[in-house]
């Protein structure tokens, strides 16, 4: 299996050269040359697997060689062992054919563990084969950072820099950053927001004297096997509802594309699913993009749903490629008029889009007021992202057909905004019940290319 890049100027790689290198070299993102297919006989198999074993079958025609068969599992084993709910993402019904799939189990209380928990132990495994340390910047809106520090804290073969937008994360967020005790993890409040701070990162990726100097290494969803860990939950949710004989449409609280893009691969594997729905915040660049075929960059507004405050999409791209056949040509046109602000999709990548795509945003009042109304009529008290994903999907979903509404964070990660809409102040779990009374270490930073490798370089051993 070799991945190729999605704009089609980069040397194609194998899985575990793709994982470690993160971006393209020519900027684009790596996707597989071609996606395995599972039949409905390997889905039906899936029924009554425990969350582990689906893993292993969903991912590992992706991985190749890099790794046998024995250690793959056992990596998958370890990542999960330490997540809070034996079926590490249940379904609980909201209402009649509405399901709510709960990603936040994990150490950090978001989806972003899935994937993280997994990538640290593929890469320890593979630097330690290959006797390599490197260096991971990630960008991070909240979860993506708290989950990298998680998977990566104390690790000999790695530093961690974690570039978040300084006021602009919940107090949850920011302290599971700046508490670890780890000399190896690096926690940096960026002036601006977080389109910013993924800016700089890709700078750092683009620019190939430092990115060769530090042996730069990514953990965002630019990173492929993000994306591939999170196809998992898609097929474990789908096979428990009835897959492959019963469709299933799923709504998405949407950001970086990244989540939303794992189900797409799902889908392109076999996984019989009938809509992917992409639910954004008053941000709502990629609402506006497949209503118009538009994608234009607008002001960033903070919201209750900081983790979705974003306008650059960067797994867009990945969808754009299909979209526009495959040619990388195209992508990289598009991806240069993004400097300047926005560009068109053709009339042919829209309809491409819109085959397996539709969309919906929420208003701050909105998203309270589903936090309210889950909670007193359904018992489920809801994060304000995964509440975006609940109100569009009650607007969109079809009757005959099962939804299942992907929860993306726990409550506790934002407990002020989840008080004022259900009276309740969500608890942290006990095994972090301290975390307001840890010290805190993190660097300030400007939002300035040159400045941040600086620090960077100081940091790590020469
Ligand atoms: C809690 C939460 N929900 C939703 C999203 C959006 O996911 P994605 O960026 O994969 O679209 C994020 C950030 O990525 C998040 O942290
Ligand atoms: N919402 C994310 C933003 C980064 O997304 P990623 O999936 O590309 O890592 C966050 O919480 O940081």
């Amino acid at each position: 299996m070799k991945y190729i890049s999605t704009r089609g100027r980069a040397p194609a790689l194998t899985f575990e050269e793709a994982m470690l290198s993160g971006l393209a070299r020519d900027g684009g993102l790596y996707v597989p040359e071609e996606v395995p297919v599972m039949t409905p006989g390997d889905i039906r198999a899936l029924h009554g697997l425990s969350y582990e074993e689906v893993a292993f079958r969903v991912m590992r025609p992706f991985v190749g060689d890099g790794f046998t068969d024995e250690v793959f599992a056992d990596l998958i084993a370890k990542s999960y062992a330490g997540f809070g709910h034996g079926a590490r993402a249940p379904l609980v019904q909201l209402a009649p054919g509405h399901f709510l799939l709960e990603l936040f189990h994990g150490p950090t209380l978001a989806f972003k563990d899935f994937a993280m928990q997994l990538i640290g132990q593929l890469f320890e495994e593979a630097l330690t084969r290959r006797g390599e340390r490197v260096t991971i910047v990630g960008a991070t809106s909240g979860d993506t950072g708290s989950a990298a520090i998680e998977a990566f804290r104390g690790l000999d073969a790695v530093d961690v820099f974690i570039l978040y937008p300084h006021g602009r994360v919940s107090e949850v967020q920011r302290r599971q950053m700046t508490t670890p005790v780890e000399e190896n993890v690096h926690a940096v409040a960026m002036d601006g927001h977080f389109d910013d701070c993924q800016a700089r990162l890709k700078d750092m990726f683009n620019d190939f004297d430092f990115r060769d100097g530090v042996r730069l290494a990514g953990v965002n969803s630019i990173n492929w096997a993000r994306v591939l860990a999170q196809v998992v939950y898609y097929f474990s949710s789908a096979a428990s509802l009835g897959a492959p004989e019963r469709k299933v449409s799923f709504t998405v609280p949407t950001g970086n594309f990244g989540d939303i893009f794992a189900g797409y691969i799902a889908k392109k594997m076999g996984l019989p699913i009938d809509r992917l729905v992409v639910a954004t915040n008053q941000n709502d660049i990629l609402h506006r993009c497949l209503s118009t075929g538009d994608y234009r960059m607008d002001e960033v507004t903070p919201s209750i749903s900081p983790s979705m405050d974003i306008q650059v999409s960067s797994n867009f791209e990945r969808a754009l490629f299909d979209a526009y056949g495959r040619d990388g040509t195209p992508v990289a046109q598009l991806m240069d008029e993004l400097k300047s602000g926005g560009f068109h999709v053709s009339q042919g990548a829209l309809e491409a889009l819109r085959e397996h795509f539709t969309s919906g945003r929420a208003s701050e009042a909105e998203t309270m007021a589903t936090i309210t109304s889950a909670h007193a009529t359904m018992g489920e008290l809801l994060c304000p992202h995964s509440a975006i994903g609940v109100k569009v999907a009650e607007e969109q979903r079809d009757p005959g057909v099962p939804m299942i509404t992907l929860a993306t964070a726990h409550p506790a990660k934002f407990p002020d905004a989840v008080e004022e809409a259900s009276g309740l102040r969500p608890p942290l779990p006990e095994r972090m019940a301290d975390l307001f009374d840890r010290p805190e270490r993190v660097t300030r930073a400007r939002n300035d290319l040159a400045d941040l490798k600086t620090l960077i370089q100081e940091r790590i051993p020469s």
